[in-house]
């Protein structure tokens, strides 16, 4: 993939913030280097703490890099300054600011007036969708309808990348999937880039095809989701101490009388099949991401 068709391109990016009592300072995440390519959905998953506000606040150029630097659409971001073009970006931060007494409509007005490019009809379509009442003020809308508005803000401003800091918390079920399900349509339409912070993992199958893994500060994954999930399978079998097919064992568990083992092989092969009583199954992007951050858990105790 050549940098030309990457909306995303982070070198090496880390922030040192300063503790605030005592001396010294904390590496929230460090030499941190990935590419999203352009029009691609990304999940950006870790545990609390790993590290993603601090990184979606760095892409959206409202925190400046200890370390390192990022590019959108070409051009490097830098903390303060505003971008038009093939580089806009928006950012719905987790806290979503709106001002609580205007009427949702109002509100679209004020965004429209803050946004030198602005597409009334992208942003009222959103709240159409999501059946978001106009004339409400937006401190009357629940925290799942105030979502809706700051979502519909966002893509009013045709950004080529949507940056969404757990955009899905304040969300039922139903609408998690829809809003997922509708970002993934925005992408494919507009070419827009997302990449969003989230810990429901569980929700992001189909819908994500690029994964930003952190765990304590640092990149563990980046990878396209098909390729993941194409070059990983679970065997499950008698007990044995060897896996039944060739492959690298990520992981294996054990009982009295069975095994299972996590494979991994790597593209373009395909995870061989597998001979009766063994029987084999596709892994979850859930499964990858656990099996991911106990195995760093495993290794930093093992290190400790
Ligand atoms: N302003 C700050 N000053 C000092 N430390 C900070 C500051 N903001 C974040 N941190 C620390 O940086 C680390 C990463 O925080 P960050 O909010 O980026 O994580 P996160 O992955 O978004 O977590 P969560 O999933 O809980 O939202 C944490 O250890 C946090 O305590």
């Amino acid at each position: 993939m050549s940098a030309a068709t990457d909306a995303l391109e982070v070198t090496g990016i880390g922030k040192q913030y300063r503790r605030l009592f005592g001396r010294g300072s904390n590496w929230a995440l460090r030499d941190c280097t990935f590419r999203v390519p352009a029009g691609r959905v990304a999940a950006l998953v870790g545990p609390n703490g790993a590290g993603k506000t601090t990184l979606l606040t760095m892409l959206a150029g409202l925190l400046t890099p200890t370390e390192g630097s990022a590019q959108i659409g070409g051009r490097p971001v830098a903390a303060g300054r505003s971008r038009g073009g093939e580089g806009r970006v928006s950012f719905v931060a987790q806290d979503k600011p709106l001002y609580r007494q205007l009427q949702v409509a109002t509100m679209l007005e004020v965004a429209a007036r803050f946004n030198h490019v602005w597409d009334p009809s992208r942003a009222a379509r959103w709240l159409e969708r999501f059946e978001i009442p106009l004339d409400r003020p937006c401190g009357r809308l629940s925290g799942g309808q105030q979502a809706q508005v700051a979502f519909a803000i966002a893509l009013g401003s045709c950004p080529s990348v949507l940056l969404l800091d757990e955009p899905l918390s304040n969300l039922d079920p139903l609408a998690r999937r829809e809003v997922t399900q509708e970002l993934l349509t925005e992408a494919a339409d507009t070419g827009m880039t997302v990449l969003l912070s989230t810990h429901v993992v569980a929700e992001l199958g189909g819908v994500t095809d690029h994964l930003v893994l952190l765990a304590d500060g640092a990149l563990l994954v980046d990878d396209a989701v098909d390729d993941i999930l194409g070059s990983h399978r679970y065997y499950v079998g008698p007990r044995s101490t060897a896996p039944p097919v060739p492959g690298e064992v990520v992981r294996a568990s054990h009982t009295d009388h069975q095994s299972t083992f996590l494979l991994r092989v790597p593209p373009p092969l395909e995870p061989p099949a597998v001979a009766a009583p063994w029987t084999s199954r596709e892994m979850t992007l859930e499964d990858f991401v656990l099996t991911q951050l106990e195995t760093k858990r495993a290794n930093s105790r093992r290190a400790a």
